[in-house]
């Protein structure tokens, strides 16, 4: 388990982690979401010892990561893929992280295995990598001490639509083996199909977290009309929250059930009506960061 505690990170007075308090428990994949510069890599960071908090605490089953005496064998850890040293084959990388941990020599040909890079492939060098082959030898050497806690630095950055199915399926099972997986990303939709538990942050600060489903139930049911103004109207007159999504659609914080017969009520055709999960996390994302983000609300 990794336990984050009143973590805060300042650089010269700039918040850029501001007391943020999560968990990520053991046979669950918690999912990191955030926009660009919230604070994921600065936490992950602290996590792994790179970086010093400025206050708080992170704990990893319930030591700092600096008191692990050979942190490779509990921690695998993989936050920037182009951060190998490039002049180095990926096979070498991998020896050196086997012989530093102090593993069996087969552990290097079983990692290159299960990350799917070839013999000659293990022979390049490093620079001469695709992003996607950097990101599968950063799962190689995370995973060679076979540790029980993985934090992942946007993994799936790079990978093709089968090295994202395969980097789900090989998460997933690691979950279900019992293992904590931290990861982050921008691909919501990645998040959404893998992980159980969510923590989202904006500015530093955490803005939702809890278990996905409990997430996307939170999400409300999404609504579309021509007559949006009067349709909210009256859903605002029947006291419920309504958000405004952006091309021609509201979240409203009720069943469908009880938002179709207050609109039948006033007398508004609807277009659309449906629980906005799924396609729901992506707009409670976007709206939980809206003032954080770089674009605002895409429409
Ligand atoms: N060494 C540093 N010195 C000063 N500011 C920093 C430093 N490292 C990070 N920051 C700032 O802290 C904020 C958080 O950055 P961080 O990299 O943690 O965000 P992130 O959520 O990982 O973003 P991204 O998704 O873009 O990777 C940013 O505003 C960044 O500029």
């Amino acid at each position: 388990m990794i336990e984050v505690r009143a973590l805060t990170k300042v650089y010269g007075g700039f918040r850029a982690v501001d007391d943020v308090t999560f968990r990520a428990e053991e046979g669950r994949v918690t999912g990191f979401l955030g926009p660009n510069g919230a604070g994921k890599s600065t936490t992950m960071r602290v996590m792994v010892g790179l970086t010093p908090p400025t206050s708080g605490s992170v704990t990893i089953d319930g030591r700092r990561f600096a008191d692990l005496p050979n942190p490779g064998l509990e921690v695998g850890v993989l936050l920037d893929a182009s951060a190998q040293h490039a002049g180095r084959t990926g096979r070498e990388i991998l020896t050196l992280a086997q012989q530093t941990m102090g593993l069996p020599r087969r552990r290097v040909e079983e990692m290159l295995e299960l990350v799917s890079l070839s013999p000659a492939e293990s022979r390049r060098r490093v620079k001469d990598y695709s992003l996607g082959m950097r990101q599968r030898l950063g799962i190689a050497t995370a995973l060679i001490g076979d540790p029980q806690v993985l934090v992942l630095d946007e993994p799936a950055n790079g990978l093709d639509p089968a090295g994202i199915r395969w980097m789900r399926d090989l998460l997933r099972g690691y979950a279900d083996r019992g293992g904590t997986v931290l990861l982050s990303s921008h691909l919501l939709h990645e998040i959404e199909v893998v992980a159980d538990d969510l923590v989202v942050i904006g500015q530093g600060r955490i803005v939702a977290q809890g278990t996905k489903a409990a997430l996307l139930a939170a999400a409300g049911t999404l609504v579309r009309a021509h007559a949006l103004d009067d349709l909210a109207g009256a859903l605002a007159a029947a006291g419920l929250a309504v958000t405004a999504l952006g091309s021609g659609a509201l979240r409203v914080d009720a069943e469908t059930e009880q938002v179709g017969a207050l609109a039948h009520a006033a007398g508004v055709p609807l277009l659309e009506l449906r629980a906005a999960d799924g396609a729901g996390l992506e707009e409670m994302f976007l709206e939980l960061t809206a003032e954080t983000a770089r674009e605002g609300v895409a429409a």
